[in-house]
């Protein structure tokens, strides 16, 4: 499913009227019933108060009152701002509702209190003020009746079309006030404003309603962000065959660990045995292997020179050893410490070929020298936002503010895959396309989620033999199972439990999906 910027909506709304021929009235119409339905379904018999602003949202909004109120609810319907600037389409819809002898009210200051009131007296209050076509912070007027909205959150459910008002629907900026909605229901699909945050925060239960736009106009128009679905992944997850054996499933090696950090390396090697790896290789400070051997009983063990709990500068020199086995995919990073250094990483990535992970301390090295995997194909760097900032010498808050632009335009940079971490992970490619995922839980904001993460696109790169597929499948699966898990008792160490069960989920989906 594509995700949009207001802008690419527009365009793609443009496409299906002048190519396709679909009147704006029609989009309009299907727009507003879409929602009147999902209101139907979940508050059967509710007192609706339908709150509609003068642009095309609020056209969407004077629809669905038309159709609930001819289903049989209580509507009141407010406008919020004036018949002159309505739009084409929604002065239509404006008449069709006045011409079903539907009373709508306009919001004075005389009429402000008889508004409180109706507001106090809802059960449901839809809120069809402003949408994509926002601009800069809400105007007082509205401003105030988005805050008379919030004050009744307890009491009423709020229903947001399209995006809950006060929320810039190109980055989740939210100027002053926004909608803090229980269901928003969007149209065709979903906006980077559902997802990136704070905005995403307010749209509660996020439908994305078919308003009769083909999927293939959003290729047609060049869209390069999508949006991770159930349907897609469970096609990639792959197929374990009954006569196989640990070498068709690929051989992870990890280099990884020290003192300071001994559970690092064994959840990134659980994370990867736990999602189907046929074998893993950790490659340890050797003074450390016995103590991780006790965590990790399956991996194989390959004890580096060390020094003082890290490894050694020159332990890198094991990879000459000319008998080792090949590796698949080799991932780096977790729990190194601050000991090694930059030369030491260099070796690392000039001396071992596949897919390269990089992670945690190996991604703050190469913030020194971000030439170091030029001439290596395919890297991967999975960055929390501290680390990308550190890397970027930007401030965490300036990357929270701008995910989006900046995991596609270092990808692209740098020729990397770049999963940037954190709730609904982005995963960018050096072509300059993105993946979102919204999958996740309050569960993985607890340490060693990542290495975990870090050990399971290693193995799924592996199994699918793809690095694109294998990191939709595990950024998307690790966020299941952080679904699953208890968000208070659940600990990184447990996901592996929950690995299992949400890839059964999605087997499961695949095979209905070929039954049907
Ligand atoms: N394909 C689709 O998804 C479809 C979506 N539809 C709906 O259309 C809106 C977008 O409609 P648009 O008319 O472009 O814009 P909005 O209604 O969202 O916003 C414009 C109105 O908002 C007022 N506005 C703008 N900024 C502010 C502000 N800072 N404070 C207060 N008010 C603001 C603006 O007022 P002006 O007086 O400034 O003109 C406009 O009144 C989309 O969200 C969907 O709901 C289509 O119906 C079907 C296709
Ligand atoms: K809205």
């Amino acid at each position: 499913m594509y995700l949009v910027n207001a802008r690419q909506m527009r365009e793609m709304d443009r496409f299906a009227i002048e190519k396709i021929g679909i009147p704006s009235i029609v989009l309009m119409e299907t727009a507003g019933q879409a929602v009147a339905q999902e209101v139907e379904q979940r508050y059967p018999q509710a007192r609706l108060v339908v709150i509609a602003g003068h642009g095309n949202n609020g056209g969407d909004a004077f629809v669905l009152s038309r159709h609930l109120q001819n289903r049989g609810f209580a509507v009141n319907t407010w406008l919020v701002g004036s018949e002159e600037k309505m739009t084409a389409d929604t002065a239509i819809a404006y008449r069709a509702l006045v011409q079903s002898r539907v009373h709508v009210q306009k919001l004075t200051p005389k009429s402000w209190n008889l508004f409180c009131r109706e507001l106090s007296g809802a059960d449901v209050i839809i809120d069809g003020l402003v949408g994509t076509g926002i601009k800069g912070s809400l105007r007082e007027e509205a401003a105030r009746v988005v805050m008379e909205i919030n004050k009744r959150k307890d009491r009423a459910a709020i229903v947001s079309v399209d995006i809950p008002s006060g929320i810039n629907a190109d980055n989740g900026v939210i100027s002053s006030v926004a909608v803090s909605a229980d269901l928003t229901v969007t149209f065709a699909c979903p906006r980077w404003g559902h997802f990136l945050f704070p905005g995403a925060g307010h749209c509660g239960r996020l439908i994305v309603r078919d308003i009769g736009i083909p999927a293939w106009v959003g290729e047609e128009l060049g869209i390069k962000a999508r949006l991770l679905q159930d349907e897609f992944i469970s096609t990639l997850i792959p197929k374990r065959a009954r006569h196989s054996h640990k070498g068709s499933y690929g051989h992870v090696l990890v280099i990884a660990g020290s003192q300071s950090y001994v559970g690092a390396p064994a959840l990134t090697a659980l994370g990867a045995i736990r999602s189907g790896a046929g074998m893993v290789t950790l490659a340890l400070p050797e003074s450390i292997q016995s103590m991780v051997v006790g965590l990790t009983p399956e991996a194989v063990y390959w004890p580096w020179a060390d020094k003082a709990g890290s490894f050694a500068p020159h332990s890198w020199e094991a990879l000459r050893a000319t008998n080792q086995p090949r590796y698949d995919c080799v991932v780096v990073g977790p729990g190194l410490g601050h000991e090694v250094d930059i030369d030491w990483l260099k070796q690392v990535i000039d001396r071992t070929s596949g897919p390269l992970l990089l992670d945690a301390d190996a991604l703050n090295l190469l913030g020194q020298d971000l030439t170091l995997t030029e001439n290596r194909m395919p890297v991967i760097l999975t960055p929390h936002p501290g680390e990308i900032a550190r890397i970027m010498k930007m401030t965490v808050q300036e990357v929270e503010e701008n995910r989006q632009q900046i995991a596609v335009k270092f990808a692209r940079q740098h020729r990397v895959y770049l999963v940037l971490k954190g709730t609904y992970s982005i995963i960018a490619t050096p072509q300059g396309t993105c993946f979102v995922s919204p999958r996740g839980s309050s569960s993985l904001a607890k340490g060693g989620s990542g290495d975990v993460l870090s050990g399971m696109i290693a193995s799924f790169i592996n199994q699918t033999g793809d690095v694109l597929a294998g990191l939709q499948c595990a950024v998307y699966v690790h966020g299941m199972a952080g679904e699953l898990m208890d968000e208070y008792s659940g600990g990184a160490s447990d996901l592996g439990l929950w690995i299992g069960q949400a890839l059964q989920a999605l087997a499961q989906k695949d095979r209905d999906n070929h039954t049907l």
